[in-house]
């Protein structure tokens, strides 16, 4: 495996209005391998988007080495910027043009070929409606005309930020759906999110940071299993006496209203089967209780606050200056070529 983004030691600072400075990402490092669909977690205002755009060339980092397909950010990021889709702000599009021809002026301004255009609106889903007007579009149909955009110049590796932002469950399945696809066709896909549960749904490796840092990274069962606190689930005839014997032999356990016992610290299921078997009390139910990434990310990010500022001021004090970025990126890694694309 090849890493396609490698991140070490990143670290970027923001100027606020009474002249502090905030500390965004602090020593932040991130590797993502050719072919995986990488979840990018950790909570808002935890450093994600600022990691993205630095990684883009979009801000310039204060410390740190960037590379993204082996070229280093920002100063090669042009030998590379043709195999990258990147979607890092809701991207604006006139409501007045179809989907079709939006992409159409993309294509030809990004020196895409226009055949490119139906094929993309197939990829995402968008083909039948590729000839309506985009103000008429659901914001789930406008996050995947995002993603089309993205996908133009057939990326090698595709940075979404936050693309469920927003979506409604039906949303969020078509866009989870969209990443399935694309990874299949051996798209690496980077995806920033705080929603946890999706991250698991689609992602088989992932970083969490917070507060500027990573706190976990790798496959997302390894993570899992890193913060298995065995628990079992079980239930016996005679739960008060079957929770003293667990106690008896060093377990933790917890007797819920429903007589279900919550035993912790019994990595194999054995130790609770004989306790209990020997005891002449029959177990009715034994089930693992797996870690969700939702108990590891709580756990990991415990009392996260907002990245720490010099001065002492609340966070939405910062000056917007020091970004380098506008409103109204398409696709954002025409940036980085030193080129505006305007539809
Ligand atoms: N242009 C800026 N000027 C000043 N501070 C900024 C700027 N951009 C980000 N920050 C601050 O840096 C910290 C990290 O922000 P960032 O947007 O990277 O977090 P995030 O993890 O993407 O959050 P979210 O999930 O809410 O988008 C926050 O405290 C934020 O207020």
């Amino acid at each position: 495996m090849s890493a396609v983004i490698e991140i070490a030691g990143l670290r970027k600072t923001f100027r606020t209005l009474r002249r502090g400075s905030r500390v965004a990402v602090d020593g932040f490092d991130m590797v993502v391998e050719a072919g995986q669909v990488h979840g990018f977690l950790g909570p808002n205002g935890s450093g994600k988007t600022t990691t993205l755009r630095a990684l883009l060339g979009l801000v310039n980092a204060d410390a740190g080495e960037l590379r993204v397909l082996g070229a280093s950010a920002p100063e090669q990021l042009g030998r590379v910027a043709g195999r990258v889709g990147a979607i890092v702000e809701s991207p604006q599009f006139f409501g007045n043009f179809t989907g079709h021809r939006t992409l159409r002026l993309l294509a030809v301004a990004g020196g895409v070929p226009t055949s490119r255009v139906d094929e993309v609106l197939d990829q995402v889903g968008l083909r039948d409606r590729g000839e309506d007007r985009v103000k008429g579009y659901s914001l789930g149909m406008k996050q995947r005309l995002a993603v089309a955009s993205a996908l133009l110049k057939n990326p090698e590796l595709l940075i979404l930020d936050e693309p469920a932002n927003g979506l409604d469950p039906a949303g969020m399945r078509e866009m989870r759906e969209l990443m399935r696809t694309l990874a299949e066709a051996g798209v690496t896909v980077l995806v920033s999110s705080h929603l946890l549960a999706e991250i698991q749904l689609i992602c088989d490796h992932v970083t969490i940071i917070a507060r500027g840092r990573r706190v976990a990274a790798g496959r997302v069962d390894d993570v899992l299993a890193g913060h298995d606190p065995h628990e079992w689930r079980v239930r016996v005839a005679e739960p008060e006496r079957g929770a003293e014997l667990l106690r008896m032999v060093g377990l933790t356990v917890t007797v819920h209203p429903d007589d279900v016992l919550v035993v912790g610290g019994a990595p194999e299921s054995e130790l609770i089967s004989s306790t209990l078997g020997g005891q002449g009390l029959w177990v009715r139910e034994l089930t693992p209780i797996r870690p969700d990434l939702e108990s590891v990310f709580l756990e990991l990010t415990a009392g996260a606050t907002p990245p720490r500022q010099s001065d002492g001021t609340a966070a939405d004090d910062a000056l917007p200056a020091d970004t380098g970025a506008a409103a109204e990126p398409l696709i954002e890694l025409d940036r980085t070529e030193g080129r505006r694309v305007d539809a």
